[in-house]
């Protein structure tokens, strides 16, 4: 089983870290072949533009679906981008880890989604969710939040699950992915470093058998 894992936080020392560095540890350990893309620390350039491309198809007017069919047939890709959709194709599973910013994905992740799921390659035409080109992998988020788990209620901030729908829905398994249920720390800077431990194993736990989950 092949995993790939990738990191959105800028802090070595920080509780992602520590999530992320767990996962790999225990991956690896558990016999899982494991890949990762430390984003922060490989300097991700996350815009999305003319500069995804080593050349371009159309110089008079720049569209970037039209750029990536192209680049597909043509090998014109920037290798950052080549980097990161080979680890993708490689993987069958794929875990993501950052903290929530704003309801969503730090904006050098959210780069990431714009530059790596190329059209042509990742989905096309009728290539999507039940006939999507990663049908057969899983997806899996692994969040940590500030605020408190009872904040996140229908009445207050809204479900966690409702909140990571445009995650799940409009990319995982819109490119056929299967969504494994997240995983997610609330309150992180307000636990105690025990109960930030207790985290870490129930993570550990987890991933032990991460091959046997089934859907969200
Ligand atoms: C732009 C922005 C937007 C945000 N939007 C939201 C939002 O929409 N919703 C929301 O809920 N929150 C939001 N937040 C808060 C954010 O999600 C949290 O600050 C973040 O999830 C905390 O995770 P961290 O890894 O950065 O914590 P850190 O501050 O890095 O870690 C917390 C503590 O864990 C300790 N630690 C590190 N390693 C270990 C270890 N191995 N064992 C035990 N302890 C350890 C650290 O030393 C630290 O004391 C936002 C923050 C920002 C900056």
């Amino acid at each position: 089983m092949k995993v790939l894992i990738v990191l959105a936080h800028p802090e070595e020392k920080s509780f992602n870290a520590a999530l992320y560095q767990q996962a790999v540890k225990t991956l690896k350990k558990a016999g899982y072949e494991v890949r990762t893309s430390d984003l922060y620390k490989i300097g991700f350039q996350p815009v999305s533009g003319k500069e995804n491309f080593t050349q371009l198809n159309n110089t008079e007017f720049f569209k970037q679906q039209d750029e990536e069919v192209s680049a597909l047939q043509q090998n014109t890709f920037s290798s950052d981008i080549v980097a990161e959709q080979e680890k993708v194709e490689w993987c069958d599973i794929m875990i993501w880890q950052f903290p929530l910013y704003w309801f969503s994905v730090p904006a050098i992740l959210k780069g990431w989604i714009d530059k790596v799921f190329s059209m042509g390659k990742f989905y096309d035409n009728g290539r999507i969710f039940d006939n999507g080109f990663s049908v057969g992998k899983k997806a899996m988020l692994s969040v940590t939040a500030g605020g408190p788990e009872k904040n996140y209620s229908k009445e207050k901030y809204g479900d966690i699950n409702a909140i990571l729908f445009p995650i799940h829905r409009g990319v995982f398994e819109f490119l056929g992915f299967s969504t494994l249920q997240p995983q997610v720390a609330y309150s992180v800077e307000r636990l105690s470093n025990e109960e930030r431990a207790l985290l870490l194993n129930k993570w550990t736990e987890r991933l032990l058998h991460i091959d046997q989950e089934n859907n969200l």
